[in-house]
């Protein structure tokens, strides 16, 4: 998304850091570190195709700080993947674990390909492929992947088949997000968008909103969003347009969700959607938006759920949502939020929005570990409990300090690795091969 005007997204990221270390007297030390990235991995994965034909693919991991923990962060397949990116989107996967207290750092992967274009055979093969060119630095107690954008449990079990297979023995807790049957969370899939959904709840509350009054436009009709809209439209909120890469739906009576979802799985696109017989008095009132046009809905909220650079210094004037919610890892710049600071549009950050899903990561972790496996009661309870504690921290901070609420959850997250590095040490600069 770079285009000259759009930062860097990683410059970008690291930006923000600056106003941070000033309220929180950071030391010089701990922004050294902070400034690199702990370690990258490039790699080049051979795929043998179903045409008998050879095709590279370039991937990366990179572990931006352990200080607290083993890495934790995604997989992302797409053809945009890059060593920056993938770096910016590490950098706020040390930041968010911090934000709620995991105990891991920062981690995150991904490969540059269009995975719509690979068989299901070849899409195995890369993702096994993957482990095996990252199988030396990955690993329960070093470094533990997950899914992001383009990959989902079924590749995640191939993937911790494949190291499973090299270590010669079950390593279950190796990567989260995998199928039931091979020891994944109930609750995983869900959980990004149901974790979001509750931090816009504790929001609205805060703010004395009313759920059933407030309408909703949600970017990125994907794992995230989807959740999202459903877990937004059980409580009461009007979801009135969804986007996906191609285009968006428009409804202002409010969409059927669920019917959307069954339509865009069996034709790939949200375009041309034909609600069922019950749903028939909707189909009159769906309109079809361009991309553009959702990101300027005049609707209560704007949840981002695809990308990052979605709302630049370019777009930001034309917002008129009177919330923001990053669902999405990056989807606000930097100078995006100050226009909309000035206009007086909140808001709500990623590093907080969207631990949903590292957070049933760490819970499936642990039951890997202790192979005592939850209910989804159980799962959804803790989870609600740790985004209740850790978002009224951070609403309370922005509150007492006159600050948003982006910089009140990164002077959390900072806080606390700042603190862990001066625990290890002035010698300590832990980073996995120790
Ligand atoms: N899956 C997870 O557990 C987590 C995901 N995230 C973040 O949430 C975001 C979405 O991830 P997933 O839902 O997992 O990915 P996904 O691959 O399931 O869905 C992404 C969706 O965004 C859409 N999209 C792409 N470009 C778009 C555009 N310009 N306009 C509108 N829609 C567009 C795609 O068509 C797709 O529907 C990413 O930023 C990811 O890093 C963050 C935390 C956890
Ligand atoms: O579930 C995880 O471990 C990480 C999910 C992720 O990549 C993210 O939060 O951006």
């Amino acid at each position: 998304m770079s285009d000259g005007q759009t930062p860097k997204v990683l410059d970008d990221a690291r930006s923000r850091l600056e106003f941070i270390y000033k309220r929180l007297d950071a030391s010089a030390d701990a922004q050294q570190r902070l400034s690199h990235p702990q370690r990258v991995i490039e790699a080049a994965i051979p795929v043998r195709m179903d045409d008998g034909s050879l095709q590279v693919f370039q991937a990366w991991r990179v572990q931006y700080d352990m200080t607290r923990g083993p890495g934790k962060g995604g997989i992302r397949f797409h053809p945009d993947v890059d060593a920056e990116e993938v770096t910016a989107l590490s950098f706020w996967m040390a930041i968010k674990c911090a934000v709620v207290n995991l105990p891991y750092g920062g981690a995150k992967g991904g490969v540059r390909v269009d995975p719509k274009k690979l068989s299901r055979m070849e899409l195995e093969r890369l993702s096994r492929g993957y482990i095996r060119a990252m199988y030396d630095v990955i690993g329960p107690d070093t470094d533990i992947p997950a899914p992001d954008v383009n990959t989902n449990p079924t590749i995640m079990g191939w993937m911790a088949d494949e190291y499973s297979n090299i270590a010669r023995g079950q390593y279950p807790a190796v990567i989260t997000g995998k199928p039931l049957g091979l020891g994944g969370s109930q609750g995983r899939v869900a959980s990004t968008g149901e974790g979001a959904l509750q931090v816009l709840k504790i929001w609205t509350d805060r703010n004395d909103l009313d759920p059933k009054k407030m309408t909703v436009a949600v970017q990125g009709f994907g794992n995230a969003g989807y959740y999202f809209a459903c877990a937004a439209m059980n409580l009461g909120f009007k979801v009135v347009a969804v986007s996906d890469s191609k285009g968006a739906v428009y409804s202002e009576k409010g969409l059927d969700i669920h019917a959307i979802w069954k339509h865009k799985h069996k034709t790939k696109e949200l375009k041309g959607i034909v609600y069922s017989e019950e749903s028939v008095e909707q189909e009159k009132n769906v309109d079809h938006l361009d991309n553009d046009e959702l990101l300027k809905l005049d609707v209560d909220v704007l949840a981002l759920a695809a990308l990052e650079n979605q709302i630049t210094q370019d777009n930001a004037q034309d917002v008129e949502a009177k919330l923001l919610l990053e669902i999405a890892n990056g989807p606000v710049t930097s100078k995006a939020d100050t226009i909309l600071a000035d206009r007086g549009i909140p808001v709500l950050p990623d590093v907080l929005v969207n631990t949903g899903g590292v957070i049933v990561s760490y819970y499936e972790w642990i039951q890997n570990r202790t192979g005592d496996y939850w209910t989804e009661d159980k799962v959804s309870e803790r989870m609600r409990e740790r985004i209740q504690h850790e978002a009224d921290r951070c609403f309370k901070l922005a509150e007492d300090e006159g600050i948003s609420v982006r910089n009140a959850a990164y002077m959390q997250g900072i806080r606390r690795i700042t603190e862990a590095m001066d625990d290890r040490g002035t010698q300590g600069f832990f980073n996995g091969d120790s």
